[in-house]
């Protein structure tokens, strides 16, 4: 585990409720996505809170486009790969689209193959009112679980594109849908896409701790998909994303480098090489 500073305590394994006492406390959370284990033990190390093996692997690691074709059988690998090197960060499997809309059976039976087959705490899902049955089923089974409002791209056809959430007359929607999470028992809930102002006042509402995806600042926490984050994302990224590094270019000198190596016959030298 990474050193950290005396100034906040750190836990030995972020749980439940220390989203709530951050919250309580004024201590922002940090979340970022991970599909593999390199990924998820480097953040992990870095004292990142919570990691999300999100369906946004349909973007990222399987060259989909869009999250709609993502399945439970595609995610659940990439989610014990994930929890396996999670030593103190939480681990979070989204749900992906079409694995719980049908009903609360349907949904609490996508949370418990993840809770049984990856090593995750917790499930997320997307919806507000209209997820409400599912989430207090899968609560009340004793599964945390996060909820997901505001843009919800799982529903982007539906909604005409990614369009921003939550504003003007849309505000009452969100208010409602937000409610509706915390009230069926969620633990904590994503805001995505939505103005800043209509993200602090659903923060100001809500006693869950808040997490912004494209809400702005004054939420109780911040996450990102690691791979737009880290500047490997090639393409469009959303105007949200502030970029930490790139390793988009670093790769591709490396893979320029190797190249030149090998045809020029530099690559492998003696030191790589086996005596007889
Ligand atoms: N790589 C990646 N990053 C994400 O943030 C992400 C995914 N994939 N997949 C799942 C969802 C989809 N999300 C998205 C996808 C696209 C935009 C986008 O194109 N936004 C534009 C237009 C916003 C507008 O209409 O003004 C932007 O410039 O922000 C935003 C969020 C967020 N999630
Ligand atoms: C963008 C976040 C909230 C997500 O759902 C994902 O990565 O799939
Ligand atoms: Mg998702």
């Amino acid at each position: 585990m990474a050193e950290q500073s005396d100034a906040v305590p750190v836990p030995k394994k972020v749980r439940t409720r220390h989203f709530h006492n951050a919250k309580r406390q004024g201590i922002k959370i940090t979340g970022l996505t991970s599909y593999d284990q390199l990924s998820a033990a480097i953040f992990d190390a870095a004292g990142i809170d919570f990691l999300l093996v999100g369906d946004s692997a349909g973007n990222t690691v399987l060259g989909y486009g869009t999250t709609l074709p993502v399945t439970v059988d595609e995610l659940i690998p990439l989610t014990r790969a994930v929890a396996s090197a999670a030593k103190r960060a939480f681990v979070i499997a989204d749900m992906p689209f079409g694995s719980y809309e049908s009903g609360a059976d349907q949904a609490l039976h996508t949370a418990f193959r993840f809770m049984k087959e990856t090593g995750a705490q917790a499930v997320k899902l997307e919806g507000g009112v209209r997820s409400a049955e599912q989430i207090r089923r899968i609560v009340s089974a004793g599964i945390p679980v996060m909820g997901h409002v505001g843009f919800t791209p799982q529903s982007e056809h539906g909604l005409g594109g990614h369009v921003i959430q939550g504003r003007g007359t849309q505000l009452e929607q969100l208010l409602a849908d937000a409610h509706a999470v915390e009230d069926a028992g969620a633990f904590a809930v994503v805001l995505e896409m939505i103005p800043a102002e209509a993200a602090r006042r659903v923060t100001a509402e809500l006693e869950i701790p808040t997490i912004s995806v494209g809400a702005g600042p004054h939420t109780d926490g911040q996450l990102l998909v690691w791979t737009d984050w880290a500047g490997l994302t090639t393409g469009r990224i959303p105007k949200f994303v502030k970029q930490y590094a790139n390793l988009a270019a670093v790769l591709g000198e490396a893979a320029l480098a190797f190249r030149a190596d090998v045809e020029g016959g530099i690559y492998p030298g003696p030191e790589h090489s086996y005596d007889d």
